[in-house]
Parts: C-alpha cells; sequence; structure tokens
C-alpha cells in the first residue's frame, strides 16, 4: 500500500503548552480516516500540520515520501462555515483563485457533482447553509487536490442536511479516490464516513479503529460507535 500522509513523531507545542505528543500514524492513498475527540485535543492542529499552514515543534511529516516543507500543494482543507466571498457568484467563489484554464467548464462539472448545477449565477446569500457548505466543498475540490482535509465541515448544518451532505461527500470522495481527512465531535458521523476512526486524546491518538467502512456490517459500526464514545467519555472523566 502506498503511505500518502506519514507522521513520525510529531510534537506540536504552543508556548508552554504541548498540544501534540510524539504522534505516529500513516494514511493510505485513498483512505478516510476520521478524528473524533474533546474539543481543545489537538485535532484541528494535526489538521492545519498536515495542510503545512503550521510547522510541528519536533518530528517529521510526509506526503508521498518526500518532508513537507511549506504549503501542502496536493491537499485542501473545507472549514465549518463556508467562508464565500458576499460579492462574486456562486461561479465565481468555486473558481477564484484557480489557474486552471478551463476554469468555468470544470466549476460547473464540480457544481453540478455537488446537486447545485442550477446556482451558478446565484449569490451565496440566495443560498441555504447546507448549499453553501456544498459551494465550499465545490470549491476544495477546484485544484484537483489528492488530499481533502474536512475540519468539522457539517457542524453547523441541521440534521438532515447534514445526512445528506455526509452521503454526498461519501460518493464524491470514493469517486475521487480522494484521500480524506475528517476532524469531527460526531462519533457517528466518523463511524459512517471513516474507513478508520481514530480517537484524540490529549495530544495522543488514543484508539485507533480499523476497517469500518469496508466491513459493510452494520453490528461492526454500532460496535465500533459505542467502543469510541466510552472512550471519549471516560477519557473526559479521567482529565477532569
Ligand atoms: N495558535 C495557537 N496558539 C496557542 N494555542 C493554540 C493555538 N492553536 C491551538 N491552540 C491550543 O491548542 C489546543 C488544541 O487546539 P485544537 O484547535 O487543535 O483542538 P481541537 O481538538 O481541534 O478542538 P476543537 O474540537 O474545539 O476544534 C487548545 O488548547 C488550543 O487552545
Amino acid at each position: 500500500m502506498n503511505s500518502v500522509i506519514r507522521l513520525d513523531n510529531i510534537c506540536k507545542t504552543y508556548g508552554e503548552k504541548q498540544v501534540l505528543k510524539n504522534i505516529n500514524f500513516d494514511i493510505q492513498e485513498g483512505e478516510f480516516v476520521s478524528f473524533v475527540g474533546e474539543s481543545g485535543g489537538g485535532k484541528t492542529t494535526l489538521l492545519r500540520l498536515i495542510s503545512g499552514l503550521e510547522k510541528p515543534t519536533s518530528g517529521q511529516i510526509s506526503v508521498n515520501n518526500k518532508s513537507l516543507t511549506d504549503k501542502n500543494e496536493i491537499a485542501r482543507v473545507m472549514f465549518q462555515d463556508s467562508r464565500l466571498l458576499p460579492w462574486m457568484t456562486i461561479i465565481d467563489n468555486v473558481t477564484f483563485g484557480s489557474k486552471n484554464k478551463d476554469v468555468n467548464a470544470y466549476a460547473l462539472t464540480l457544481l453540478e457533482k455537488v446537486e447545485l448545477g442550477d446556482k451558478s449565477t446565484s449569490y451565496p446569500q440566495q443560498l441555504s447553509g447546507g448549499q453553501k457548505q456544498r459551494v465550499a466543498l465545490a470549491r476544495a475540490l477546484m485544484s484537483r487536490p489528492k488530499i481533502l482535509l474536512l475540519d468539522e465541515p457539517l457542524g453547523a448544518l441541521d440534521a438532515l442536511t447534514r445526512l445528506k451532505m455526509q452521503r454526498l461527500i461519501a460518493k464524491i470522495v470514493e469517486e475521487s479516490n480522494l484521500t480524506t481527512i475528517l476532524i469531527t465531535h460526531d462519533v457517528q458521523e466518523a463511524v459512517q464516513l471513516g474507513d478508520r476512526v481514530v480517537a484524540v486524546k490529549d495530544g495522543h491518538l488514543g484508539l485507533i479503529i480499523d476497517g469500518i467502512r469496508k466491513s459493510n456490517d452494520r453490528n461492526y459500526s454500532t460496535e465500533a460507535t459505542e467502543t469510541v464514545q466510552s472512550f471519549i467519555l471516560s477519557a473526559s472523566e479521567e482529565i477532569k
């Protein structure tokens, strides 16, 4: 198997605070890994390190076997808020900053993929929260990334929209063979989408459950959800 992202002895410290403690982890090509855990556990920091926006205090991150020293050019991030520019149409938001030649044609293809082909000339304020997040997803895919980094992208959506969006993300990721990392507080969502679920506790990767999505076994998913939930709960009691 080809390891796309590799973390070797990663530590991250802010001032006196050690946020990530000696993390070792490998992510394979096309794999979907969900990170769950309590607020402040270091999940977003981990994502920022993988995106190259921040540097580890010590240790090494490799992307396709090369040490990451700058921005991770093959990765794109999607955040909880869509960060769309209100004065630009939807298609202009998707193509904004894009260097590809056939920008509009490809942006339209992506908007169709996220089921918003008819909204290309609308403005962000004319869209619902879920629609805006679908635009954000299309924008993240515009540069044809190999790695998709999802930082709690569905956190602000209502339950039904969230469910639909989970299905859409799963479909697109599968079709494009994207290597994906999801940060979420929702254990069920983590299990539903992930091949692997990693519970982050106090800067450590505390629990890793493998082979969930591929097992296609409802009992296994339920068991995995319960195991992760009780791990996080017991971890939060220990911390108190
Ligand atoms: N730029 C920064 N400067 C100082 N401290 C920081 C910085 N970024 C994060 N931290 C601290 O690092 C710790 C981990 O933060 P991080 O955002 O990675 O956690 P998280 O698990 O993603 O939390 P949440 O789920 O709430 O987003 C927190 O205590 C936070 O206050």
